[in-house]
């Protein structure tokens, strides 16, 4: 638990830069704004979740940062390093709201997936899949196949995956998003766990303001049409956080005002 806060106050300036991003889209219905002059700056080992109505820009933004995407304009830059570089390096983990797990495959092999892939690509020090399917809870799951799996329990797999190469930055796009509620609420604590005993920085997309307040140090607000920033909104509540602080004024105090603020996005 001293981690958690170790974690928290281990904040370093500027791991995630933006500056006037903007990205476009050729559609059938012209030219699509996605992301309009995004700014932001996101400390080293941060927690910041993106909120905003649907088609803001979330996902966008994420790939952007794991080189999926390359802006029509701006600059981002990554621990001082461009996108492209720090994938190169491995250091960008991305878990999306489908587990996308190799079905032929067990569990510990999809784990190691991203060890097999690309050998040579200049790859940073790894974990043992072992250890980290320890340390999403699945130890003694190693030899199962994902259909014999829950979709929590997938998503877990999918996290030990990109924790695998150690990555400096976690991209989570609705991770949780298709669960039950008592099965995210698990997970969203583990989650914090996991950070807590990584490190890593995580960029995590939802669209549930309590899981945002829950798990963040800040809520970057998007508004739409196009993607803007609306609002950083810090959450200054302490870390270790467990799932009775959602009972806590404070805690509804946050979530008022993030709703407030995405009903005027
Ligand atoms: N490959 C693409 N081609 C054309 N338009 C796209 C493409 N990807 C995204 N868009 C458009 O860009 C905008 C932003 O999409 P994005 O998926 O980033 O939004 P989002 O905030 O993640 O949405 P949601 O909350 O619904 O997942 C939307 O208008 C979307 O239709």
């Amino acid at each position: 638990m001293d981690t958690m806060n170790k974690t928290a106050s281990r904040t370093g300036e500027g791991a995630l830069s933006l500056g006037e991003v903007t990205v476009r889209f050729e559609s059938d219905r012209g030219l699509v704004t996605a992301l309009q002059d995004v700014s932001v700056e996101l400390p080293e080992h941060g927690f910041t979740s993106l909120l905003g109505p649907s088609g803001c820009g979330k996902s966008t933004l994420l790939r952007v940062v794991a080189d999926l995407l390359e802006p029509a304009a701006g600059a981002v830059s990554v621990f001082g390093a461009t996108p492209r570089e720090v994938r190169r390096r491995r250091e960008i983990g991305f878990v999306f709201q489908d587990a996308a797990l190799l079905p032929w495959q067990s569990v510990i092999d999809n784990v190691r997936l991203p060890l097999r892939v690309g050998k040579s690509a200049g790859r940073g020090p790894a974990e043992s899949p072992e250890e980290m399917l320890e340390l999403v809870g699945l130890k003694g799951r190693e030899r199962a196949y994902p259909h014999e799996l829950s979709g929590g329990m997938r998503q877990r797999v999918a996290i030990a995956r990109a924790l695998v190469c150690r990555p400096r930055v976690l991209l989570m796009d609705e991770p949780f998003g298709a669960l039950d509620e008592i099965t995210r609420d698990r997970l969203n604590e583990e989650l914090l766990n996991i950070w807590a005993a990584t490190g890593t920085t995580v960029l995590f997309v939802t669209h549930s303001i309590p899981e945002a307040v829950f798990l963040s140090q800040r809520v970057l607000v998007l508004s739409s049409h196009p993607g803007r920033v609306r609002e950083l909104v810090e959450i200054d509540l302490p870390y270790p956080r467990d799932l009775e602080l959602r009972d806590r004024p404070e805690f509804t105090a946050l979530t008022s005002r993030l709703r407030r603020l995405l009903e005027t996005c």
